[in-house]
């Protein structure tokens, strides 16, 4: 997934609509006076103050004023375990549009005064840039003009995107491909952080007021809330109190002639229903990196698996050659990490025998590859698929022991995965251990819903190749 953020089902994709940049300006001007500055460090507790006499009955009316427009007049805002959520304040029928956000009320990188926009170039991802936003607006605390939504984001203490887990939380899912997604997505971040602050070394009034953690909190707020639109990824205040269903059909929709998001109901709600929509198709893994929870059963888990060539095997190098050459792409880019060309997603297999979706042709290809035991037998597959389609043991080997062998290597390693995955999920501490306060007794949770949806996943596939190797 790309930086995390959403994309949406974009209606005639215009050129860039233009932002008012009276806001940037005006913010510019502030900043940037010294006793803006000296007061900054007060801005949390401005927000305290705010937060603790404002309803969220106000929010609505507040955006709807600033946007001149009606936004929705069946949804209200609720609280509750997993934070704001919208429920429906009357009854809404499959097919009526129940928000309507007009662009103008986003908050998008094009919001940051110009002359910090131009510094920060092409190099600084849309993300980094829309979160340099957040900490500007926070800094200015009740002054902001965005002060009503900057106080209703998270705190820090209550997200648990996987960047802000500590080593032994990590060590929980060491096994999942997370593992390694997380502490790149924290590198890349801190990477980018040090960017922003050389970019900006002539603003020493910004970059000596924020620190990489306030970076990472608001890098996490906008991966896991800002949509993809034209103008880049964007904040899209009251819809962003949305949650997420990954069976609804609801996404959020673009409509660049309308300038204006806007979401449609796939079913009816009854007055008080929570009101659900689908961010993407994504797995526990990237709803766990990206926007910091987890669901108990996915339906669009997915496992990232390696693929170990046989020990000892003297043609391992050469197999190896042959696939990254015959291969059309040879790595694959997952939550901002490259895998080498023998990394291969697995889906989970619904039927073992045979009906439905398998294992990847490619996975089972490499596996053939794998198989052989001379360099004539490599050789033959290259002839194979010269006069092919050029796709390297992409149809079963004529040899049926051999097939039958080379999805026996994957067999086992699925084995051991399963069992390797079996004795992580028996080893998360319990939950009614001592230590487990509910922070970590939450991110212990989202750990066993990842390595369970995983380990189903092997599990389907182990099952579908016990299946081929005993019924080819
Ligand atoms: C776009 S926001 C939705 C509004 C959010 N609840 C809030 O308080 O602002 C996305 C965040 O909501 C939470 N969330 C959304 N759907 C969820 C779900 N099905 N289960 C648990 N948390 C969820 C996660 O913390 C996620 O990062």
């Amino acid at each position: 997934m790309l930086l995390g953020t959403r994309f949406t089902n974009v209606w005639r994709w215009w050129t860039s609509p233009t932002i008012s940049t009276s806001h940037a300006f005006h913010f510019n001007a502030r900043f940037l006076t010294s006793s803006q500055l000296e007061t900054s460090s007060s801005s949390l507790l401005v927000d305290n103050v705010l937060s603790t006499t404002e309803t969220d009955d106000v929010f609505l009316p507040w955006l709807e004023r600033k946007s001149n427009t009606r936004i929705s007049s069946v949804l209200s805002i609720g609280k509750s375990d997993i934070g704001r959520f919208l429920f429906a304040s009357e009854t809404i029928r499959a097919g009526d549009c129940i928000l309507k956000v007009p662009f103008n009320v986003q908050i998008s990188p094009d919001m940051l005064p110009s002359p910090i926009r131009d510094l920060l170039g092409d190099e600084i991802g849309n993300v980094a840039k829309v979160a340099l936003v957040i900490l500007l607006e926070q800094k200015l605390g009740s002054d902001s003009k965005w002060a009503p939504y900057i106080i209703r984001l998270p705190k820090p203490w209550e997200m648990h995107n996987t960047i802000f887990w500590s080593e032994r939380e990590l060590e929980m899912i060491r096994k999942s491909s997370l593992y390694e997604e997380s502490l790149n997505q924290r590198s890349q971040i801190e990477r980018e952080f040090l960017a922003i602050k050389q970019a900006l070394e002539t603003f020493p009034e910004i970059v000596d007021s924020i620190n990489c953690d306030d970076f990472m909190h608001a890098y996490a707020l906008v991966t896991s809330r800002a949509w993809r639109s034209t103008k880049g990824d964007s904040l899209i205040p009251f819809a962003d109190f949305l949650n997420h269903d990954g069976a609804s059909k609801s996404l959020v929709l673009n409509d660049d002639d309308k300038q204006l998001s806007e979401v449609i109901a796939d079913r009816d709600y009854a007055p008080g229903e929570h009101v659900l929509i689908r961010y993407g198709k994504y797995s526990n893994a990237t709803l766990m990196l990206d926007f910091g929870f987890a669901l108990p059963y996915n339906i669009h888990d997915q496992v990232l698996v390696q693929i170990k060539t046989v020990e000892d095997d003297p043609l391992a190098r050469r197999k190896l050659e042959l696939w990254q050459r015959s291969c059309t792409s040879t790595t694959k880019y997952v939550n901002g990490i490259y895998f080498p060309g023998n990394s291969f997603t697995i889906r989970e297999v619904r039927s073992a025998t045979g009906k439905g979706r398998g294992l990847p042709q490619s996975l089972r290809a490499f596996a053939r590859i794998l198989s052989c035991t001379s360099p004539q037998e490599l050789n033959d597959l290259c002839t194979e698929a010269a006069n092919g389609d050029g796709r390297l043991a992409r149809i079963p080997l004529k040899n049926l022991n051999r097939e039958v062998e080379a999805h026996q290597i994957l067999l086992s390693q699925f084995k051991q995965l399963v069992e390797e995955y079996e004795a992580s999920i028996e080893a998360l501490w319990p939950v009614d251990s001592p230590c487990s306060c509910k922070k970590m007794a939450q991110r212990r949770l989202m750990a066993q819903h990842l390595l369970t949806g995983e380990l189903r996943i092997l599990k389907s596939a182990t099952a579908w190749l016990n299946n081929y190797c005993d019924t080819i």
